[in-house]
């Protein structure tokens, strides 16, 4: 659970400059209030009544060294002198010591938080992205490092030293008369206590939205990713009807629980403040006609007590857009502290592995199920030498992909090992070891860039050779040959889309420049036409002898040369041997095989 605490924490790497700035800022607002106690003693000098002890000692002091009698003129220069300084000579030098800090601490925060959000997507485990979805991790970090960017030049610049000023303000009003400064005391108290109670019914209020919010976002995004979907089925006006719902949710939290709440806090202040400016009035006039306080004491107080209760409603308003943001820089920080994947490989190894391997793996009675209540694959014992061609086959939800998930090290088996050349991948380095294999799946992510960078994104240092001897094994030079800018097409997001099937010959030419010494297919040419499949299979046959290559596949045509074919069945290993075996064997393959030969199921 995310607490206050991180909050100030995400700022502390610059927390010196923090001090700094925020005295800075503090102590701008308590010269301010030499500008009302001048005038005040301004209309003491004016009025005839004597001035401050200290200000005539002051004044005395200043006389003797400009060897100047004191008198009305040199009073009166002297309270000017101080007011010039405080306002004119101040000016140009409080936004450099005080608001450039405070946005260049809460710009540079935001980059190192975005830095860790970004290391934070790249390690986390593959469940947290199956349980979440884009839109919705999106819109947390978005939302998340927003809030706090605005939020600090807020606290940091306004509410803290407003704060400040308002106790100064009281110390000036009780060096004055005690009994104006109890009054201000107390209303203080009570306005600023009743503000911190309401502030936090706000932020439940508020850690309610953002949930909303975040499943409105997460819904928004799904429609997006299945766009095609929600057209095909002409589900539009349900879906519309479903967000409209959300959004009518959210409205009623915001409205009537939020704002509503707010502006009676704001009606409840006012109301409280001006009863107290007016009993200030009253005490303070009590106190000057008694002849408790000078003409300029009046006016001072009264003026210092009108800046003070002023202060209340910015403050106020800050503190709301603070609690209104809380539960988001919270949720920021539960994202930021979701435990990192023991599958991530690290974010500061070189490009290149310095592993080698043949190829040769063996699973030894291994067992995994992605929750402890049901086993996905069990006891599977396997032994693939090195540069074999092994297809994986099953029925769907047998554990194919999941056996493929265990060798990559997404997920790590419950029971068993899997040895690598006779070693426990699990000793290896992940990000060294996965190098070394590389994957294609049915669906193969292209991203936005040229159709080289795509070709090149498992290894960006492949020569042009290397890059066009793939492609003519995938047959992607065909695709190249049509595209009007051949390697240096735009493709992905914000260019040519590619079709399932040229996409399928990408991710297979990418997964070749790797060069890797374990090479797997998931459905890798599900999408192609039987005739770019088979000529990619001959050409592959020239890699026979440089990798180990691992196959799933639903269309046996393709997996019947492969040199063992492993029959997976609720996720034991059923069958094992090469087509002909299999065949001859009458199990589940041969069952699979007639069934897509002939169209009959046989019982
Ligand atoms: N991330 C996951 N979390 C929980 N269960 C999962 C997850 N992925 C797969 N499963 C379950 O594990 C079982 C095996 O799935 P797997 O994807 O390995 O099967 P498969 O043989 O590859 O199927 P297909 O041929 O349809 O791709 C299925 O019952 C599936 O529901």
């Amino acid at each position: 659970m995310a607490k206050f605490r991180d909050i100030i924490n995400y700022f502390h790497p610059y927390w010196k400059l923090s001090v700094f700035s925020i005295t800075a800022s503090s102590i701008y607002e308590i010269i301010d209030l030499v500008v009302p106690y001048a005038i005040g003693q301004i209309l003491n000098i004016l009025s005839g009544q004597p001035l401050d002890i200290p200000l005539q000692q002051a004044i005395a002091s200043i006389s003797s060294f400009i060897n100047y009698p004191v008198n009305k003129l040199l009073s009166l220069g002297v309270l000017l002198g101080l007011i010039f300084v405080v306002t004119v000579v101040r000016a140009p030098t409080q936004p450099w010591l005080t608001a450039w800090f405070h946005w260049d601490i809460a710009i540079r925060a935001r980059r190192d938080k975005f830095q860790i959000a970004i290391e934070k997507i790249l390690t986390l485990p593959l469940e947290f992205y199956d349980e979440n979805n884009p839109g919705r991790i999106a819109g947390r970090i978005a939302r998340g490092v927003t809030n706090h960017t605005w939020t600090y030049p807020e606290i940091a610049g306004q509410l803290i030293p407003k704060l400040i000023r308002v106790l100064g303000i009281f110390v000036f009003i009780l060096l004055i008369e005690w009994r104006i400064a109890l009054l201000y005391l107390i209303s203080f108290v009570i306005i600023l206590g009743f503000g911190l109670k309401e502030l936090q019914r706000i932020i439940k209020q508020e850690s309610r939205l953002d949930k909303y919010s975040e499943n409105t976002e997460s819904r928004n995004s799904e429609l997006i990713t299945n766009i095609k979907t929600v057209k095909a089925f002409a589900t539009e006006a349900r879906e519309m009807k479903r967000q409209n719902q959300r959004l009518v949710r959210e409205l009623k939290v915001l409205d009537y629980r939020i704002h509503k709440g707010y502006v009676k806090l704001i009606t409840w202040q006012k109301t409280v403040i001006q009863f107290c400016v007016f009993a200030i009035l009253a005490l303070t006039l009590v106190a000057t006609v008694n002849g408790k306080i000078s003409l300029g004491h009046f006016v001072m107080t009264l003026t210092l007590s009108s800046m003070a209760y002023a202060e209340l409603e910015p403050i106020s308003n800050l503190a709301e857009v603070f609690a209104r943001r809380y539960s988001s820089m919270l949720r920021f920080h539960e994202f930021l502290q979701e435990p990192t994947g023991s599958d991530s490989a690290s974010l500061l190894e070189a490009e290149e592995s310095s592993y080698k391997f043949t190829g040769k793996l063996e699973l030894a009675r291994v067992s995994f199920g992605y929750d402890a209540n049901r086993q996905v694959l069990q006891d599977i014992n396997l032994l693939i030498e090195p540069y074999q061609t092994v297809a994986l086959v099953g029925r769907s939800g047998s554990g194919k992909s999941t056996l493929v998930k265990l060798l990559l090290r997404y997920f790590e088996p419950q029971e068993g090992q899997i040895l690598i050349d006779g070693q426990d991948i699990r000793t290896l380095d992940v990000g060294k070891y996965r190098r070394r294999l590389a994957i294609v799946h049915q669906e193969v992510d292209v991203f936005n860039g040229t159709i080289l960078d795509n070709l090149t994104y498992g290894r960006p240092s492949a020569s042009f050779e290397q890059v066009q001897e793939a492609c003519r094994i995938a047959r992607v030079d065909e695709v190249v040959a049509a595209l009007p800018q051949g390697y240096y097409t735009i493709v992905g997001e914000r260019g040519v889309r590619l079709s399932g099937g040229q996409r399928q010959r990408l991710g297979i030419a990418r997964a070749l420049l790797v060069e890797p010494d374990i090479l797997i297919f998931d459905e890798a040419t599900s999408s192609l036409d039987y005739e770019s499949e088979r000529s990619i299979q001959l050409a592959m046959r020239s890699l026979q002898g440089t990798c180990t290559t691992i196959i799933i596949a639903h269309r046996l045509s393709t997996v019947r040369e492969a040199d063992k074919i492993v029959v997976l069945d609720r996720g034991r290993v059923v069958e094992v041997g090469s087509h002909e075996e299999l065949l001859r064997h009458e199990g589940i393959y041969y069952r699979l095989h007639s069934l897509q030969e002939t169209g009959e199921l046989l019982s």
